[in-house]
């Protein structure tokens, strides 16, 4: 499902009108949603407050208000206009909740959540009288009680259709029915944060060229349970070449990654002076000069390149040659990307590589594309280089020639830290392993890194400060299972 604009929102609204469906029962299914979500990322009961204006996407807030309070959480009211002033959806939705808006702050243990209702898609140009009070009330809760300010369909103030704002900054965006084109822009990434899509089924999306939002929903069909009778040999053998001297623990968490990602088999090559401690579950090969070796055996997917430093001359000409004459699903990152890069054999890259550059390694593979919006840029790469591209970033892009590009919701500023790329390529690896293609391996893994990242905070009592890829690593498995539960 690709984004769409708030005047396409609009119109597959009144569609959906005039197929006898109900503005209140929109509304209704909005809130819930909105309200599973939260409950599904905030396990424990906490206190939410909701801001709202006059319109629908406070009555949006109203309906997971009552859900929430259903969960045990305590719940307040902060409205911008008297009740007279709000649409009729609301006002009925205020006499189900039976609260009257206060200035108070819930008592309690657990998260505070802030809920953005003041504008939806019916803004029109900045943050104005009386809304903008309350949204500066929202950013001192954030700012100084610890406030966790989840916008309702876009953050109040950021234009949905080009993701400008003076607005309201949001830790996550709920958007609802289909992602707005605006949220899925670089410049809104700081406004939006996490972002999150609640499907409306009363409201069908049409599929149509653009960005897309990776969600379980969408991509359903990659997660299908294993048979009673599987082997480790179904689940995949993947080689990794990875670490060198001084950055031995990048082939240490890309092995992890895979092995907690599903791979059956998992051989690394090392090199003799890379003092790595490898997992026990995991084969290893001295490197040595014998890189060939590497191509030798059959697999199903190969990982190359993560802190695999500067090769020599013959062992760098030896990849090279190995690349060339390889077909096995590849994930190319780091050094190895630098050598591509440094060598000029970007000719070398085909459809079963899946590159994962971080912005720098990115700019050395295309310095003329460097200044583009990253969408941009990335759909020049692939139309150039016949590969899948994740771009790797806050908002990790994955690309390929003749499909629409993805964006990945998942993750934290905690992510900002060594090795969460490496453990990310041997996700990958596991998954290109198990069958999957370059961009739905891509996708998926970026997915479920992120979001293991995100239940170390919400499940593993780690802050942003103290995620480290161990962490993204340990968590896999609830990411898994997070992805299973919310494909529906
Ligand atoms: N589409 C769908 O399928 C579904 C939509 N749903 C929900 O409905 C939401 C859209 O609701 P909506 O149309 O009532 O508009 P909304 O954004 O709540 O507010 C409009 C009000 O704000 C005011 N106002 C405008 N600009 C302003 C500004 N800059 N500063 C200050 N005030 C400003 C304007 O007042 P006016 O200026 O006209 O006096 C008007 O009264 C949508 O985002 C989603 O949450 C779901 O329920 C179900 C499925
Ligand atoms: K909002």
């Amino acid at each position: 499902m690709s984004a769409v604009t708030a005047s396409q929102m609009r119109q597959l609204e009144d569609q959906a009108f005039s197929r006898g469906i109900e503005a209140g029962s929109l509304m209704d299914e909005a809130g819930k949603g909105l309200a599973r979500w939260l409950l599904d990322h905030f396990p424990q009961p906490g206190r939410a407050i909701a801001f709202i204006g006059k319109g629908k996407n406070g009555g949006d807030a109203l309906v997971v208000l009552d859900q929430l309070r259903r969960a045990g959480w305590t719940i307040a009211l902060r409205a911008s206009h008297p009740t007279h002033e709000w649409t009729t959806l609301a006002r009925q939705r205020l006499r189900r909740l039976g609260i009257e808006p206060d200035q108070g702050l819930p008592a309690g243990p657990g998260p505070l959540i802030l809920l953005d209702g003041l504008l939806g898609i019916g803004a029109r140009g900045a943050l104005r009288e009386p809304l903008d009070a309350l949204a500066e009330e929202m950013s001192r809760l954030r700012n100084q009680a610890g406030g966790i300010v989840v916008a309702i369909d876009l953050p109040s103030g950021l234009n949905a259709d080009d993701g400008s704002s003076g607005g309201l900054v949001a830790d996550i965006t709920l958007t609802l029915g289909a992602p707005k084109i605006g949220l899925l822009q670089d410049v809104a990434a700081r406004y939006c944060g996490r972002l999150g899509l609640i499907p409306l089924a009363g409201l069908p999306m049409p599929d149509q060229p653009g960005l897309e939002l990776t969600t379980p929903a969408l991509l359903s069909h990659l997660s299908t349970p294993r048979p009673h009778d599987f082997h480790k040999g179904d689940a995949g053998r993947v080689r990794i070449l990875a670490g060198s001297p001084g950055m031995s623990g990048a082939a240490t968490l890309a092995s992890h990654g895979a092995l907690r990602a599903g791979a059956g088999l998992i051989t690394l090559f090392l090199d003799p002076e890379n003092p790595a401690t490898p997992l026990p579950e995991v084969m290893t090969k001295r490197l040595s000069k014998r890189i060939p070796a590497l191509f030798e055996d059959r697999c199903d997917a190969r990982v190359i390149g993560p802190g695999l430093g500067r090769l020599t001359a013959p062992q760098a000409e030896a990849l090279l040659e190995g690349l060339a004459q390889d077909t096995t699903p590849t994930v190319l990152d780091a050094d190895a990307l630098n050598l591509l890069a440094g060598s000029d054999r970007l000719d070398l890259l085909r459809s079963h590589h899946l590159i994962t550059p971080h912005p720098g390694e990115f700019a050395r593979l295309a310095p003329d594309l460097a200044g583009l919006l990253r969408e941009e840029a990335a759909t020049r790469f692939v139309d150039r280089h016949p590969c899948t591209l994740l771009l790797k970033g806050t908002r990790t892009l994955i690309a390929t020639a003749g499909r629409n590009p993805r964006i990945n919701p998942t993750g934290h500023a905690g992510m900002a830290s060594g090795g969460q790329g490496d453990v990310l390529s041997g996700v990958c690896g596991a998954l290109l392993a198990g069958g999957l293609c370059p961009l739905d391996a891509g996708s998926w893994a970026a997915w479920l890194c992120g979001r293991a990242a995100e239940r170390a905070i919400t499940h593993g009592g780690e802050s942003e400060e103290s995620c480290t890829a161990t962490h993204t690593i340990d968590h896999l498995g609830g990411a898994f299972r997070d992805w299973r539960e919310q494909r529906r």
